[in-house]
């Protein structure tokens, strides 16, 4: 049976309503791709990067728990086979606006914004749930970090299941939740290099303290963009070198795919959501403000004091952070001042607030900061605007 989608469009636009079927069996063979395999030897992997780990496939977002059941009922459907993603992206009408939210999971405000913002912009919206090895290092995280699958699917439900107008068929959104083993097959040695990530490029960022971070998220998110073939793909502004990475990604590789930053989601005291926000200790979450408090200083500082020195602001910020941190045993790990695009570190001075207020936008800077606070490695940023 055929139906028609009409959406509420919050932003100020109603599109054309697309027809979209409400029975549509899925194949749970794996469509196409399930044609056989040919296994290579072990792959290589970037740099630092940790390979798949035996195990690493129990713990990530394939199987089913009791959320995936209910999420069933409600209409939402999970995928975790490639084929299964391929063959159900084949089946959007041609013209569906597809939107793509990629995500590691252990959900938050954060995330289900960009989720809200697919819904609104977008016809039909994929989330996927991945955590993807190739961007932690042998050091890092992977075998801790927080896998809340069933949590996270009924946070999405209620989201992904809501009707569409009466007497129309939902939109048919997904859910992708594939193993490490549909990903990344043994045997996968490509991956994709990115300058814009590259530690050489700016030795004071993200790129530079994550060596291999880059590199694993430029592969993974091509990967999905090319499975899941969005029209829109949102971004947190709150990784603002990973959006960086992402929007050139898109464009020097023709994805054809709009990539859109979304604004930072605060707690109450100004504290980013993140998913590692839960390794804080008490008195760690109680610092942990000192981040965004010295950020907004160093912006007020520009915008209204005139203060345009990048080392000024960079010194602020770390003079911020270490006095809010370091008796909780806060260190921090870099502050940039760079060009929010390009990731290029600004040597000399930043356009001036006055400067900027009176012509076209273009050249935004962004002042970036990370430190270690216990187990938690927290980013935050803020652009001078
Ligand atoms: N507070 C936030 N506001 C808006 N978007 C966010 C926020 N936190 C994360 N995102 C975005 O959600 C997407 C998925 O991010 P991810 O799953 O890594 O969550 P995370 O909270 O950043 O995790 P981590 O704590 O490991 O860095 C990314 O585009 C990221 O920028
Ligand atoms: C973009 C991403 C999903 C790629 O693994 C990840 O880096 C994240 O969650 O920000
Ligand atoms: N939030 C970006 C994903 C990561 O830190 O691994």
């Amino acid at each position: 049976m055929t139906g028609l989608l009409r959406r509420a469009v919050p932003r100020g636009r109603r599109r054309r309503p697309l027809p979209f079927s409400n029975t549509c069996p899925l194949s749970l063979t794996g469509g196409f791709l399930s044609a056989p395999v040919c296994y290579l030897p072990p792959p290589i992997m970037p740099d630092g990067a940790a390979a798949p780990r035996a195990g690493d496939a129990a713990a990530d977002g394939g199987g089913g728990g009791p959320g995936h059941a209910a999420a069933a009922a409600a209409g939402v459907t999970i995928l975790s086979s490639v084929g299964e993603m391929v063959a159900a992206r084949e089946r959007l009408p041609a013209g569906t606006r597809v939107g793509l939210v990629a995500t590691m999971g252990a959900l938050h405000g954060g995330h289900l914004e960009l989720v809200r913002r697919s819904l609104a912009d977008t016809d039909v919206t994929i989330v996927t749930i991945y955590v993807n090895p190739l961007q932690f290092s042998a050091t890092e995280d992977l075998g801790t970090y927080p896998r809340t699958v069933d949590d996270d699917v009924a946070l999405l439900t209620p989201l992904l299941a809501a009707p569409a107008d009466a007497g129309t068929p939902p939109p048919p959104h997904l859910l992708f939740t594939p193993t490490v083993a549909e990903m990344r097959p043994a045997g996968a040695t490509t991956t994709v290099a990115t300058a814009v990530g590259d530690a050489a490029a700016n030795p004071s960022s993200e790129g530079a303290s994550r060596p291999h971070f880059f590199g694993g998220v430029a592969t993974v998110v091509a990967a999905l963009l090319h499975l899941t073939r969005p029209t829109v793909a949102f971004f947190g502004e709150k990784d603002a070198q990973q959006l960086a990475v992402v929007t050139a990604l898109a464009r020097d590789l023709h994805f054809g795919t709009t990539i859109v930053g979304v604004p930072t989601v605060r707690e109450a005291d100004g504290v980013a959501a993140s998913s590692r926000n839960v390794y804080l200790t008490a008195a760690g979450r109680a610092a942990a403000p000192a981040l965004y408090r010295s950020l907004v200083a160093a912006r007020d500082a520009w915008a209204e004091a005139g203060e345009t020195a990048a080392s000024a602001l960079r010194a602020a910020v770390r003079r911020g952070v270490d006095a809010g941190t370091a008796a909780s045993g806060g260190r921090v790990l870099y502050v940039s001042v760079a060009d929010r695009w390009s990731m290029a570190e600004v040597d000399g001075a930043v356009r001036s607030a006055a400067d900027v207020r009176a012509t076209a936008p273009g050249g935004e800077v962004v002042v970036c900061v990370a430190v270690q606070l216990g187990a938690a490695r927290l980013i935050d940023n803020i652009v001078l605007r």
